[in-house]
């Protein structure tokens, strides 16, 4: 299968501390893959310069067959990748419409006052559709500083849907939900469209394991394996650098 996003031996220094040491990797369209690893393994210096935020030292990104290595994230939405942060992006005054409303205009260079046009009113129909994909069709009014936990991040996930992404980069979606918000978390990715690819960072191995059918496994700014998430589980080494760590947690 066709590789949407390619790593081609990315290092990544800051200063004399080499985050990333010439990883290499390849998602393919469709594809459901987590990053794992110990803290400062260079999982978020990864998923940054995936996405645009950082430039490697060496190495290369190409998204599509377009080498994206040096272009800035603004770029990104319109190669179909999204991503979201751990810090909530929403506005917090702002309703879960109105905040995928503007996500909505801001992907089409529109910077109009809410609701002047009949395209407007058109595309506040579509922020109602785009609430309605990641569950927030009952919240659509609420305002966002008002939603539990577990409904800010859907609509996080609904802002980066709303630039209508075929991959989609997810920062630690699980990190500060319950486990009952965690359960819904699976269970809404699991409900995407099984065309998006998805790839995540997420400390919670649970959700990893249970949404990845990849695991890529990192520590200190290298790939220490990649298998299924039953490889993953069950490889010694891996126990050993990570599990072991995460158990005695
Ligand atoms: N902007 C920066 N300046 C200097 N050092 C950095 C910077 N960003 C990351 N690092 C260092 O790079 C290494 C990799 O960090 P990174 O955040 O990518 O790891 P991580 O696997 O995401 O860790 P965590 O699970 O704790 O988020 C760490 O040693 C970190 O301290």
């Amino acid at each position: 299968m066709a590789s949407v996003v390619q790593v081609r031996a990315v290092t990544v220094a800051f200063g004399g501390l080499r985050a990333l040491r010439g990883v290499d990797l390849d998602i393919a369209q469709g594809e459901r893959l987590a990053v794992i690893g110990p803290n400062g393994a260079g999982k978020t210096t990864l998923f940054n310069v995936i996405a645009g935020d950082i430039a490697p030292t060496a190495g290369a990104v190409v998204i599509r067959g377009q080498d994206c290595t040096y272009r800035p994230s603004r770029h990104r939405p319109r190669l179909g990748l999204a991503r979201t942060y751990q810090k909530a992006r929403a506005f917090s005054g702002l309703t879960v419409r109105e905040n995928i409303y503007l996500a909505l205009a801001g992907h089409r260079g529109r910077h109009r006052a809410l609701w002047r046009s009949p395209a407007d009113r058109a595309m506040s129909d579509e922020a109602g559709e785009v609430a309605d994909r990641v569950w927030l069709s009952a919240q659509l009014d609420t305002v966002a500083g008002e939603l539990a936990h577990g409904q800010r991040r859907q609509l996080e996930l609904a802002m980066a849907i709303a630039t209508r992404p075929d991959v989609m980069l997810l920062d630690e979606p699980a990190s500060g939900l319950s486990r009952g918000e965690r359960e819904r978390l699976v269970d809404l990715l699991e409900s995407f469209d099984e065309r998006l690819t998805l790839l995540l960072i997420e400390h919670d191995m649970d959700v990893a394991f249970r949404i990845a059918q990849r695991v890529v496994v990192m520590a200190d700014g290298e790939q220490v394996m990649a298998g299924t998430p039953e490889q993953v589980r069950a490889d010694p080494h891996v126990h050993r650098i990570y599990l072991g760590t995460e158990a005695a947690a």
